[in-house]
């Protein structure tokens, strides 16, 4: 019954998919989606996007705050223990999404695209065709701003909502403000090349203008797109890549010859499909690099631990995982300045359904961090004041400013810790490491591909990451100052002792989190890099022909900023490559 149904949607049971594509797309998520879409725009060719996930397109997954990991139900997460951090003291739960639209259909809907100089940076360093002014024309091109005003760095004909907001759902932020404008540059549009990329800027958010979640799946496959394209592109749910099948070309070189495809349903049938072009990996940084180990492309060693046939020596995959890392602090602050007063007043529940139902606002939004401070951990004094900042520190092309800590305000804080009044309001101002100089790994735990990878991301295993981290948390303690200064009441719940280190770290280890911000697993590098890679500046994979891997693993380190975004503009340009690669071969 509605709003509760899921509407009958064109997918293909596995049983009946064609022996052969042009193009198969594994993993549908965040990239999956573009490329699926962009590759069947050409009449002419056929995709297949496999995706181990449903295709579920309910109400409730389309409402952006009971859609999103910490107030869904669950279905669309993947959730699983890394191994333990030496340095944090225990494991940390790893999310990743489930099901079309991958991270997307379960993410803070944050838009964010980094700091020009960030991408100037890995061009720099050989990573050709990837500077600030190649990439930007593909984030325009995934992009459909609704802002107020035109602002010709922003898109207007690509599939993606991108929304902002007048004035602020939480008025707790307006106290947030009120401290950043005391030390803080403004940032007006985070977005614009001539704004610094640090200071404090308002949140944008990928949302239609209905306040409907605009996830990669809705974006880019909505349902007139899959039935007018049914001929030429299928989409296969509930269906698990387990391997890679491969082949050598003529001249020695190794091919993709396929896939392997299993059902997720117990009773699942298994089939091999061929690829005509090419074999596109999107299955996010965690499971791409497990696929291509499953499938004898990995470090020669860990292969052979596992008793894998080595297909591809390549010692990159799995390695350099990265993830940005954040640290929950409490406070207590007027009851309705704060999401909470949602669960502790039903009339509250009441009226937010109601603004969201009648006028697609409100709280049901989800727009839980509505301002962001991007800032530089050497601009932080050991007291949490803020330096004078220059003139130079200004200029988002300059490599020495991309930001390196973020401080992410919340309406919610852990309302079980000893201290939080749960009869007011709770308030967080969550410091996060944006520059991560530490390296994780990911390895295979058995050879069944259901089973999760093993994580190990080795979160603050450097010294320049401890002192990064220490500055975030005294930034934040000094905006929490500057609000207080200003009159507004909040009480600290769980704030470290001091701002000494050895209190900061205690605290550090006691509420650190992952952001869910995997990357790098099989970066963009060369294959001798020092840091060996796993793609070339095509996205192709090392050694190989035709296979490409296309997600947030492909990153040469994990970005200043929300990934999203710039999944979406590489998904974008590298669906663009592929395209004219092929038809210049026509
Ligand atoms: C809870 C959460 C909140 C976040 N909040 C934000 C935010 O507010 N802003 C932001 O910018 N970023 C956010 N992120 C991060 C961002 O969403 C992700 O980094 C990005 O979307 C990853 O895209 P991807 O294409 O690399 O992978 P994914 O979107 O994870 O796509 C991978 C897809 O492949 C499928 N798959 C995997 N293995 C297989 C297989 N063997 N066979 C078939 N299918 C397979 C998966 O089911 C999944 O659908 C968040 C992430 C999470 C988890």
């Amino acid at each position: 019954m509605w709003p509760f149904t899921t509407a009958p949607s064109p997918f293909v049971a596995l049983e009946d998919l064609s022996a052969e594509y042009d193009f198969i797309v594994v993993g549908g998520g965040n990239a999956g989606c573009v490329l699926a879409r962009r590759l069947s725009e050409d009449p002419s060719k056929t995709v297949l996007l496999v995706e181990r996930g449903d295709g579920d397109d309910s109400w409730l997954t389309r409402v952006p705050l009971t859609s999103t990991y910490q107030f869904s139900d669950g279905k669309h997460s993947n959730v699983f223990s890394s191994v333990y951090e030496e340095r944090i003291g225990r494991s940390v739960t790893s999310v990743t999404g489930l099901g079309l639209g991958g991270c997307t259909r379960i993410n803070g809907c944050q838009y964010t695209c980094g700091a020009p100089a960030e991408f100037d940076s890995w061009s720099r360093d050989g990573r050709h065709g990837w500077s600030y002014a190649e990439l930007k024309p593909f984030f325009k091109k995934s992009e459909t701003w609704l802002g107020r005003d035109r602002r010709e760095y922003h898109g207007y004909s690509g599939p993606l909502y991108v929304e902002s907001y007048e004035g602020y759902y939480f008025k707790s932020f307006e106290a947030v403000e009120k401290a950043c404008r005391r030390i803080l540059p403004t940032i007006e549009d985070m977005h614009s090349p001539t704004d610094p990329s640090i200071g404090w800027c308002k949140m944008q958010y990928t949302m239609d203008s209905s306040g409907c979640r605009s996830s990669s799946y809705r974006a880019y496959l909505p349902m007139e797109i899959l039935a007018s394209r049914k001929d030429r592109l299928h989409v296969c749910t509930g269906a698990l890549a387990r391997k890679l099948v491969f082949d050598r070309n003529g001249d020695g070189s190794t091919c993709v010859r396929g896939v392997e495809i299993q059902g997720t349903n117990s009773d699942s049938v298994s089939v091999n499909v061929r690829a005509k072009c090419e074999v596109i990996l999107c299955c996010g940084a965690l499971r791409t690099p497990q696929l291509l180990l499953l499938s004898g492309v990995g470090p020669r060693k860990h292969l052979q631990e596992m008793n894998v046939n080595v297909v591809l020596d390549s010692p990159g995959v799995g390695e350099h995982l990265q993830d940005h890392l954040i640290v929950l602090t409490g406070y207590n602050c007027p009851l309705f300045d704060s999401i909470w007063a949602m669960i502790v007043r039903p009339t509250v529940l009441i009226r937010e359904l109601y603004n969201y139902l009648r006028y697609g606002t409100g709280w049901f939004l989800g727009t839980l961090v509505e301002l962001e401070i991007f800032f530089l951990s050497s601009l932080v004094e050991k007291d949490g004041r803020v330096k004078p900042i220059s003139k130079e520190r200004e200029d988002p092309f300059n490599p020495e400013n991309i930001p390196d800590i973020a401080i992410l305000p919340s309406p919610l804080s852990d309302p079980r810790v000893e201290g939080a009044n749960k009869w007011k309001g709770l308030f967080g101002l969550n410091p996060a490491l944006l520059k991560v100089t530490s390296r994780g790994s990911l390895r295979l735990r058995s050879l069944d591909p259901k089973d999760t990878p093993l994580c190990n991301l080795n979160y603050l295993n450097t010294p320049e990451d401890r002192n990064t981290m220490r500055a975030a948390l005294r930034l934040s303690a000094e905006i929490a100052r500057k609000m207080c200064d200003a009159g507004y009441p909040l009480k600290e719940t769980y704030v470290p002792k001091s701002l000494e280190d050895a209190d900061l770290d205690a605290f550090i280890q006691e509420r650190a989190d992952s952001m869910y911000h995997y990357s790098s697993t099989c970066r963009m590098a060369p294959l001798d890099d020092p840091l060996p890679g796993v793609v070339d500046n095509d996205l192709r994979v090392h050694g190989t022909t035709n296979l490409r891997i296309v997600d947030a693993s492909i990153f040469p380190a994990v970005p200043a900023t929300h990934p999203q975004a710039l999944v979406y503009a590489v998904a974008e340009k590298c669906a663009d490559m592929i395209v004219k690669g092929h038809s210049s071969k026509k």
